[in-house]
């Protein structure tokens, strides 16, 4: 099976080291500066579950391919357009899409511009970032990259894709309910990503302080009150379930959006915390704590 990775950055770089690492056959879609590091020094991957360096397959967009069987798609929501149209000639009628952005916003651009058939669900959960010498560093036990079929159409291609992950040195598993899982990701990542970059602090001390702490609790219960109105399958009481997360995380465990603003580059404030404002709007959900955090947001982006 022909995979291209599309971003060959901290999670794309990660995931499609893991499935070259294995033998198959991944190739990364990239712009010129990241083609001419991956030419001189490789794909470099640091993590604790094993460094992985090898000279990765690349191609620049505009380049003749053929189209490849799964794509995945791993860049910031604010390069998805421009992106898209590059991705385009590397995807035949048969390409299964895979998204793995925070937020949700995408998968209705990725629909509306490649078909429903095409674009399955996707998500993860890693701690990694690149590096001043563009390696991929991963820090925290976890990497997991979850995938399902959004429609029963979709369900025997998704199937094959088993033996693709199966055996890779990351935790790579089917859902049969990606859906949820991806609003329930969103719900999570809006709510960590909101408070890490408004008290700019890892999820230990602010989970340690009272008014922190309470903070946390009411972005939650607005993001929960928000997906319902908006009709999204999410579980009965999910905010606590995620609150539990909170909990359990490593004292210094940071959002991929705090280190971002850590290196002073652009944030997803409109693709994760903005779109949920949006719905607010349109529900007349009042989103007080949601509404500060974008604002922090906004207010980086302005002055960075
Ligand atoms: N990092 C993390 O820990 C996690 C991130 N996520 C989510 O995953 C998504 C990706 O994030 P992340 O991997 O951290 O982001 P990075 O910025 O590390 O990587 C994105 C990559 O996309 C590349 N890119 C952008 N535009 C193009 C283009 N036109 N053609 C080819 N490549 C392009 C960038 O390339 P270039 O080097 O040229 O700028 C960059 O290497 C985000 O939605 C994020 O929220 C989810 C879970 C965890
Ligand atoms: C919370 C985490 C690390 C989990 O994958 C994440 O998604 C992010 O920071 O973007």
């Amino acid at each position: 099976m022909k995979v291209l990775v599309v971003g060959a950055g901290a999670v794309g770089g990660y995931f499609g080291a893991r499935l070259a690492e294995k033998g198959e056959d991944v190739t990364f879609l990239v712009r010129e500066k990241r083609a001419h590091l991956l030419n001189e020094q490789g794909l470099q991957v640091k993590s604790i579950h094993g460094d992985y360096q090898h000279r990765a397959k690349i191609v620049l967009a505009g380049e003749k391919r053929e189209p490849f069987d799964l794509i995945l798609l791993s860049v910031k929501a604010y390069h998805l357009k421009n992106v898209m149209e590059e991705l385009a000639p590397f995807a035949g009628n048969q390409t299964l899409i895979m998204p793995l952005l925070n937020g949700f916003a995408h998968l209705e651009m990725l629909q509306e511009r490649f078909s429903e058939d095409r674009v399955i669900g996707g998500l993860c959960f890693i701690e990694s970032t690149v590096d001043q010498n563009g390696a991929i560093v991963q820090t925290s036990p976890i990497h997991e990259l979850v995938y399902g079929a959004l429609n029963s159409e979709q369900a025997e291609a998704v199937e094959k894709l088993e033996a693709l992950f199966a055996g890779s040195n990351a935790e790579i598993r089917k859902s049969d309910r990606i859906l949820a899982d991806m609003w329930h990701k969103y719900m999570f990542i809006s709510g960590l990503s909101g408070v890490t970059t408004l008290f700019r602090s890892p999820i230990g001390p602010i989970r340690e302080n009272e008014f922190g702490i309470s903070v946390t609790q009411k972005l939650f219960y607005e993001i929960g009150s928000i997906m319902r109105a908006e009709g999204a399958p999410i579980a009965d009481g999910i905010e606590n379930i995620q609150l539990g997360k909170i909990h359990n995380m490593t004292h210094g465990m940071k959002s991929s959006m705090q280190r971002d603003m850590e290196k002073l580059t652009e944030v997803e404030a409109d693709h994760l915390q903005g779109y949920l404002l949006k719905l607010a709007e349109k529900h007349k959900i009042e989103a007080q704590v949601l509404s500060m955090v974008y604002a922090n947001l906004k207010i980086y982006e302005k002055n960075r």
